[in-house]
């Protein structure tokens, strides 16, 4: 079921209407609905039902709120973190630390740390060196790290560039070619129990034939460790799968990502391990902005909205497309460019895109917001960090606070030097 729907003519996240939210916590405002998350927890994980043996890590990047990650916490969800910061808020979330895998290229000596402090199920080593420090600290703590390699199988994702991440130029994990010799000798380590193998190949993946090809690589990898004398029992498969954005746009469903992994992997007697984001988040949020003016433009009308590039900057970052809906439609549309009010050009949502007509003071979303939305917001223009609300039938809760432009001020000192 849609958990956003027009309902007499007005849309809703559950049983909320939209002008609700607006009234009560002003705009912009990021709104997720609670029942959409749990259905995408649930979609995904149905999805791998011919997986035997699974471990679920959500990719907190995609959507690092409390109130989210308690949601799926409470689905069975572990955390794919990659910073100290999202370790802790997966622990402050309620997910287990032996749930928690930690990812990512710069780690640090003292991220390592406080990941072995806490206990965390697994690192995903990135290149020799972080390994050989790795297994340093855990001697040092008399402590074992248990650990994948993470691998870079040289596959093009087919997704924008800037989020593409196994292609042999992109700075995520060591070669595939190089993989054997590295992991023999990570694998002698004090300290470190390499159990396994990572792969993560890039976001919003529209297509399965790239994780098809880089799964099938995997899987001669893992059997040439094994003919090397490793006890190989993980394999971390990593997040990617693309959704929906607009019309037109058909990425694989989980059923589908799930058939092909089943049988790509069907030999491979393994507790593989997924690090979904966007699939999971992306679709189960809305950015709800007010229009603040209707300006001529060259061509078509400026539509100046209240949420700008710093609230939701995927559009200026990689030119990415987001619907746009009136909240109450009257079946009309215009041309127009969407803008928000920050000084810069490329603070455009849309450009001269046919859209349901609208005028100051009309509420409107941007769709699929839930996934790199909030996440990636900014005070630039010493605007508010826009605040989240998270909708669960007919109540809703503010899950994040509106931070005003003064808040953040007050953190910010002019040195007794300047007087
Ligand atoms: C290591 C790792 N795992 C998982 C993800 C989640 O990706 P997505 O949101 O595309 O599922 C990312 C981001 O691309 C990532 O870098
Ligand atoms: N921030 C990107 C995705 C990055 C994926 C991170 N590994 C986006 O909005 O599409």
């Amino acid at each position: 079921m849609d958990h956003f729907q027009y309902r007499d003519g007005i849309l809703h996240v559950e049983d909320i209407p939209l002008p609700r939210i607006a009234e009560e916590v002003g705009t912009p405002v990021y709104v997720y609905s609670r029942a959409t998350l749990e259905r995408h927890a649930q979609t995904f994980r149905d999805g791998l039902k011919d997986v035997p043996k699974k471990h679920l890590a959500f990719a907190i990047k995609c959507n690092p709120n409390l109130g989210v990650l308690r949601v799926l916490a409470r689905q069975g969800y572990g955390a794919d973190v990659v910073s100290g910061g999202e370790l802790e808020r997966a622990l402050a979330a309620g997910m287990a630390a032996e749930d928690i895998v930690f990812s990512g290229v710069g780690k640090t000596r003292a991220e390592l740390a406080l990941g072995l402090d806490r206990g965390i199920g697994q690192f995903n080593i990135e290149h020799e060196p972080e390994g050989i420090a790795l297994a340093e600290i855990a001697v040092q703590k008399e402590m074992t790290a248990r650990a994948v390699l993470r691998v870079n199988p040289d596959v093009d994702a087919g997704t924008h560039a800037k989020i593409s991440t196994g292609k042999a130029d992109n700075k995520f994990g060591v070669g595939i070619d190089v993989a054997p010799e590295i992991f023999g000798r990570l694998a002698g380590l004090p300290g470190l129990q390499l159990r396994g193998v990572a792969l993560h190949i890039g976001s919003q993946l529209t297509s399965l034939a790239p994780l098809e090809a880089a799964f099938e690589r995997v899987g001669r990898l893992v059997a040439d460790l094994r003919a090397a004398g490793h006890s190989i029992t993980h394999v971390d498969l990593g997040g990617g799968l693309g959704v929906r954005y607009r019309e037109g746009d058909n990425p694989p469903t989980p059923a589908e990502y799930g058939a092909m992994v089943a049988r790509v992997t069907k030999d491979w007697d393994v507790t593989l391990m997924f690090e979904p984001g966007r699939v999971i988040a992306g679709n189960t949020g809305v950015l709800l902005t007010e229009v603040l003016w209707v300006k001529p433009g060259a061509t078509n009308p400026f539509v100046v909205v209240d949420a700008a590039m710093n609230d939701l900057t995927r559009p200026a970052l990689y030119d990415a497309h987001h619907d746009f809906d009136a909240v109450k439609r009257s079946g009309d549309t215009m041309t127009a460019s969407i803008v928000g009010p920050v000084c810069e050009t490329g603070d455009t949502f849309a450009r001269d895109r046919e859209i349901d007509t609208v005028a100051p003071g009309d509420l409107a979303v941007f769709r699929t917001a839930g996934a790199y939305g909030a996440t990636m917001a900014s005070t630039y223009n010493s605007r508010s960090l826009v605040p989240e609300v998270l909708v669960d039938g007919d109540r809703y809760a503010i899950v994040a606070d509106r931070i005003a432009a003064k808040t953040i001020m007050a953190a910010e000192r002019v040195p007794d030097w300047l007087d």
